[in-house]
């Protein structure tokens, strides 16, 4: 009966600036992560998730087999991560996003010509919202789904980032571009 459900998801990375470069050539500390938005227990329909590093990494793919899923590693260099979603049941394909590790900001800056310059600020946080869409999931899948418990509250998490403050201010200023764009058409 077309039945659709919706799990928002967040994911991303917290970066700090050991504040030198150690013996080994690494700058930051980082962590990568995939988490439910509302902080469900997600382990009776994630089978598993998998994050994929720079191929120079010992063990380039890490798997986390119940939450919470991060990977806490240290580095120099920024890269693509992907990150890969497995279901419990093996009618719903696996989800693959892609976020680009980020440990410092680009600010214009003093580089030669004018260029960005990497700004190695002490703490960073690059996390985004995103939803997982199950359409017309199988019963048990759809069991699963809806019976899913909240996490224990020592892996619970707050994110960095306000969403709820940030939907309604893209909403505003859409609104407002609207509205301008409207004006501007009134006065043509
Ligand atoms: C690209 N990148 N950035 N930092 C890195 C650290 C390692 C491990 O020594 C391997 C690759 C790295």
């Amino acid at each position: 009966k077309g039945a659709t459900i919706v799990k928002p998801i967040v994911f991303g990375n917290v970066a700090r600036y050991f504040g030198h470069k150690r013996n080994n050539g690494h700058t930051h500390e980082w962590k990568v992560y995939l988490r439910l938005y509302n902080n469900e227990d997600s382990s009776g329909y994630i089978k598993k998730v998998q994050f994929k590093l720079h191929d120079s990494y010992a063990t380039q793919i890490r798997v986390c087999n119940e939450p919470p899923y991060e990977v806490d590693e240290t580095g120099w260099g920024e890269f693509e991560v992907v990150i890969k979603i497995y279901f419990v049941d093996p009618s719903e394909r696996p989800v693959t996003i892609y976020h680009m590790l980020k440990l410092f900001k680009i600010e214009p800056g003093a580089a030669p010509g004018g260029g960005p310059m990497p700004v190695f600020t002490d703490y960073l946080v690059s996390e985004f919202y995103d939803e997982l869409i199950f359409s017309e999931p199988s019963t048990t899948m759809m069991q699963l789904l809806k019976s899913a418990p909240p996490l224990p509250p020592s892996i619970r998490s707050q994110f960095e980032t306000d969403f709820e403050e940030k939907k309604n201010e893209t909403l505003q200023a859409i609104l407002s571009a609207k509205n301008k764009i409207g004006t501007e058409i009134d006065d043509l």
